[in-house]
């Protein structure tokens, strides 16, 4: 069991970068403490199995450092790192029994009889394999299969790091949900350094204590499934985390606070002053859906017209066409099912402690009080 550090870390697959666009990883530190229970999310390409290859040693980065417990292992082998790492598709002994699977990385490090036994069945168990013990893996299904590898990656009790690539993409939907639960299990009761790279945020926050996002070869933000949401650090993190994702809205400074769609929303003065400070810069105001309060017409500045109405179940998505200059933007809020969904024209209000701003797509930190 070990802490991960990454220092000064990058990748490119270019033997000759020119610029940071030819890095699939750009130049990162991050710490990935002993016994936590991490996901690494992000979309398809921005650089997941990249970093999980390059902790893991099957790939070698072309800058900087990864640590164990303090110690560089750059140039060791995944094997010399003891790490083990479970891929989106199963990595297994077709000819052999399942038992053999499990107990194959056991045996190959000589342990005892009894604890390969004891520690096949424990997996087993777990796993709820236990049946098929004694079939050869290549009879298996395909989610059997890759509950066979992740057995093997999870057989070991004396791993620096469990690293797991999309595990769960050929398991029927039906029981993603339990596995993502066992290994939830299995962390709490081995307290096992684990690292889980998705693109899917329910997965990610089922399994994670804390979620790294990933986007575009850098880390934007690393915190509980609570702060991504609240607090997003990242104009990228509101929109990919959350369903759907945060509104983000062009705006500009002005005397009395900012600019939306021509309509002026007052700020606090404190609030004002953090903007100023980050200059003539891109600005964003971004609310989630969640947050967007619904009033009569008359008691906001901000006005809008109610399209259309999704609805989910025990909430309802509402699209609001905002009033104001011709290029008013689109925005979206959700009510709970016992809300009344209005209709015609509605006053829009977007309530201090929600609203965030992002310069240049990173949110402006404001002091204690200092929120809008
Ligand atoms: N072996 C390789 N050679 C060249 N470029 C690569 C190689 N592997 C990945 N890349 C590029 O590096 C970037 C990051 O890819 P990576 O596979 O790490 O992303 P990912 O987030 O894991 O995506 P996915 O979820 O689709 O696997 C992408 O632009 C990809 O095209």
């Amino acid at each position: 069991m070990a802490e991960i550090r990454l220092q000064q870390l990058a990748h490119s697959y270019h033997a000759n970068p020119a610029g940071p666009e030819d890095y699939a990883l750009r130049r990162m530190e991050h710490v990935w403490e002993q016994g936590g229970a991490y996901a690494l999310l992000g979309p398809s390409g921005c650089g997941k199995s990249t970093l999980l290859n390059i902790i893991s040693g099957l790939l070698e980065p072309s800058e900087g450092q990864v640590l164990y417990d303090g110690k560089s292992v750059n140039g060791l082998t995944p094997q010399q790192r003891n790490i083990a790492q479970v891929f989106q598709f199963p990595v297994i002994y077709d000819t052999m029994t399942v038992h053999d699977n499990l107990a194959f990385p056991l045996r190959n490090q000589r342990q005892p009889a009894a604890k390969i036994a004891e520690r096949v069945t424990e997996v087993a168990q777990t796993l709820e394999i236990e049946h098929l013990l004694h079939r050869k893996a290549r009879n298996l299904t395909a989610d059997e299969k890759q509950k066979v590898s992740m057995g093997r990656g999870l057989v070991r009790d004396d791993v620096a790091a469990i690293l797991f690539d999309e595990p769960l993409t050929v398991i029927d939907p039906q029981l993603k949900w339990r596995l993502r639960r066992k290994l939830k299990q299995i962390h709490e009761r081995f307290n096992i350094t684990m690292v889980y790279v998705t693109h899917d945020q329910l997965e990610a926050s089922t399994f994670a204590d804390k979620i790294a996002v990933m986007y575009d070869g850098q880390i934007v933000q690393f915190g509980t499934p609570r702060e991504l949401f609240e607090n997003p650090a990242h104009t990228f993190v509101g929109y990919f985390i959350g369903s759907p994702g945060m509104n983000l809205l062009a705006v500009t400074p002005s005397a009395e606070g900012v600019l939306l769609a021509g309509i002026e929303l007052p700020l606090a003065p404190a609030t004002r002053q953090a903007l100023a400070e980050w200059g003539a810069q891109r600005l964003m105001l971004g609310i989630r859906p969640e947050f967007v309060q619904l009033v009569a017409p008359g008691q906001a500045r901000l006005r809008a017209s109610v399209g259309l109405v999704q609805d989910l179940g025990t909430y309802r998505i509402l699209d609001l066409q905002l009033k104001g200059a011709v290029d008013a933007p689109l925005i979206k809020a959700r009510i709970e099912e016992d809300q009344a969904v209005p209709n015609g024209e509605v006053g829009v209000l977007f309530p201090e402690r929600w609203t965030r701003f992002y310069a240049d797509d990173v949110l402006v930190e404001m002091t204690e009080g200092g929120h809008p």
